[in-house]
């Protein structure tokens, strides 16, 4: 049976070292402040952002949430992200994706700062990942927090085959990047991708996101493969669930991530340990 990668107890961790970042930064003079905007009332949106707002205040970091009606205009909300822009308060501005579908979401995203774009979307931040650029730049949290799963349970990446389903500016894109940056051979697979369980049976590395349940069977992993599953969704009776059909693929897998308590904590761990960065880099 594979290795449950405990991404909780992980994130546990990683938060117990920002949180001694921020006591550091605070003797400093420096607050690490972050503002979460979101539009509409979208439940699930809604909890994510509560759990986000929590878990900073936890660690000592000072955090906003500002909530737009879904019928906020978009020129009303690039003036809030230009708001924050403007304050020396706040160094991670957080825009909850997805945004109404009337907006134009990469319009919105690239009003924030780079300095300030604690996801990592902006398309500054987006071409520094994708050339390999050495330096101090944001990068999106939940393949970032991939990443560091991957180095903490030692699983070797230079020459291995990466598999990434799904091609999100959030999730598979950039996570394409950081694994090539790795020399890893990757491919990235979605939608129109004929044969898709071909790809993913030559996989060691194997992520998948793409919100459909339990798309990845036993059958198109690879023995031995380690699988990140990003997935976030609901099974018949509403029960959290996987990308990934996890009772039946944990046998196959030599490393394997559950849902949840797998990639979910580890986004947002990410996304306190970068607010903390972001604001080391701003002084
Ligand atoms: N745990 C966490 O921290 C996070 C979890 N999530 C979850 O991860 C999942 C994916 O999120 P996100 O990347 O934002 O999703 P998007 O809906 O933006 O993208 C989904 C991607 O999956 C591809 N896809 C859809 N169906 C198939 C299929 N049958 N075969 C192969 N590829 C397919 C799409 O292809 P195409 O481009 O061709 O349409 C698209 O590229 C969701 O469940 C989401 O809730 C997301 C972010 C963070
Ligand atoms: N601008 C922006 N940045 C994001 O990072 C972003 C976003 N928009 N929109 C939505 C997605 C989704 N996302 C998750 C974060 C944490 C969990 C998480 O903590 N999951 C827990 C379980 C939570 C539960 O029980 O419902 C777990 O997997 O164990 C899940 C999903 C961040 N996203």
């Amino acid at each position: 049976m594979a290795t449950i990668i405990d991404g909780k107890s992980l994130a546990n961790e990683l938060n117990k070292k920002t949180k001694l970042e921020v006591e550091q930064l605070k003797k400093k003079g420096i607050v690490p402040g972050l503002v979460v905007i979101i539009v509409g009332e979208d439940p699930a949106s809604k909890i994510y952002v509560r759990n986000k707002q929590r878990k900073a205040e936890q660690l000592g970091i000072y955090s906003v949430v500002e909530e737009a009606p879904s019928t906020i205009s978009e020129e009303d909300l690039i003036g809030i992200v230009q708001k924050y822009n403007q304050d020396p308060a706040i160094h991670g501005i957080l825009v909850q994706s997805p945004l109404p579908k009337t907006m134009d979401e990469p319009r919105v995203t690239r009003t924030i700062l780079p300095e300030k774009d604690v996801d990592g979307f902006h398309p500054v931040n987006v071409g520094r990942l994708f050339a390999n650029l050495k330096g101090d730049y944001p990068i999106a949290c939940t393949p970032r927090g991939i990443m560091t799963m991957l180095k903490h349970y030692e699983i070797p990446m230079e020459g291995k085959n990466a598999v990434v389903v799904g091609r999100s500016n959030i999730v598979g894109r950039p996570m394409m990047a950081l694994l090539n940056n790795a020399n890893a051979t990757v491919t990235l697979t979605h939608r129109f991708t004929s044969n898709l369980s071909q790809y993913t049976q030559n996989a060691d590395i194997l992520v998948v996101a793409t919100g459909v349940r339990h798309l990845i069977k036993a059958d198109a992993v690879k023995p031995g493969a380690t699988v990140i599953d990003v997935g976030m969704d609901r099974d018949e009776n509403g029960k959290l669930t996987g990308d990934v059909d996890f009772d039946h693929v944990k046998d196959v897998a030599g490393f394997i991530t559950p849902v949840p308590g797998g990639v979910g904590p580890m986004t947002i761990a990410t996304l306190m340990q970068q607010i903390v960065e972001l604001a080391k880099w701003s002084d």
